[in-house]
């Protein structure tokens, strides 16, 4: 079967988008397809697969696969790609309203390769916790922005080691057994933030995480480390800003917006036996 993609990237996170609203793509195949289709050296690759889908009530809904295979139910700049291949379908107009398994999205596409997402309230805060991991103790805030977030406050964001301590803390008994995306941030100046994250998923660091690059935003207001409306720049260079009303522990009106563009479409020979 030859099925029809486009590849997008958003802040350097790149995804695989595939219209699934005519169920082409069975739900048994959905983890098997997204660790072949996002392998670098065989097939497309990518940092996920993402499905637009049928929704009873909203414009469409958002499916999302890690690298790996494993099930996410919700991507940051998943979002905005969606968003931007929705409007290239002419599913939705500028400005639509889709469903994820971590809640409702408001999406608004903006000039410049820019789209803006409104997200549902965060969950599960828990700040300055202690975690030990290879011989090194680390303050983690944790927050679920949609997927769940460690953040790391760090003074040399360029030598840290975000594989070796990201994996640790990523597989660490606090956060067993669904682990966390694990980032590390340096406050730099003008509310502006460094962010580096290790994916969950893809289990290594990826040039930008969205819903990392959120909780990083939102923990650092909330730690009085920057002032709403956050300016982050990602490992790729790219930048994006995170904002919310209440800055407090009852946080709301959590808007995320940054970049999202289609680099390429093309179809892909799927086998029967994915
Ligand atoms: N890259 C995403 C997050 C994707 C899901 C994550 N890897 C997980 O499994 O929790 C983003 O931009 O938010």
């Amino acid at each position: 079967m030859n099925i029809n993609f486009s590849k997008l990237t958003a802040a350097g996170n790149d995804f695989i988008l595939i219209d699934n609203r005519e169920n082409i793509i069975a739900q048994e195949d959905c983890q098997a397809l997204a660790k072949k289709l996002c392998d670098r050296k065989y097939s497309i690759g990518a940092d996920g697969l993402i499905l637009l889908e049928k929704s009873a009530c909203k414009d469409f809904k958002m499916k999302y696969f890690n690298s790996d295979g494993s099930y996410a139910s919700m991507c940051g700049n998943g979002g905005r790609s969606i968003a931007k291949f929705a409007y290239d379908l002419c599913v939705a107009n500028l400005k639509m309203v889709f469903e994820t398994d971590a809640g409702v999205i408001n999406a608004e596409i903006l000039p410049e390769d820019r789209v803006r997402l409104d997200l549902y309230n965060p969950r599960d805060l828990k700040k300055d916790i202690k975690v030990e991991v290879n011989g090194k103790e680390f303050d983690v805030n944790f927050i679920n922005t949609g997927v769940p977030h460690v953040v790391i406050f760090v003074d040399d964001i360029e030598n840290i080691d975000v594989f070796g301590y990201g994996r640790a803390i990523r597989r660490h008994k606090t956060f067993a057994p669904a682990g966390t995306n694990v980032n590390f941030v340096k406050v730099i100046k003008d509310n502006t933030l460094l962010v580096r994250t290790y994916e969950r998923g893809v289990e290594d660091e990826t040039l930008a995480c969205g819903t990392g690059i959120t909780a990083s935003g939102i923990i650092s207001v909330l730690k009085g480390f920057a002032a709403s409306p956050v300016k982050v720049i990602a490992r790729g260079g790219d930048k994006l800003s995170v904002s919310l009303r209440n800055p407090n522990d009852k946080i709301s009106n959590v808007v995320l917006e940054g970049p999202a563009l289609i680099t390429f479409k093309g179809t892909v020979k799927i086998q029967s036996e994915v």
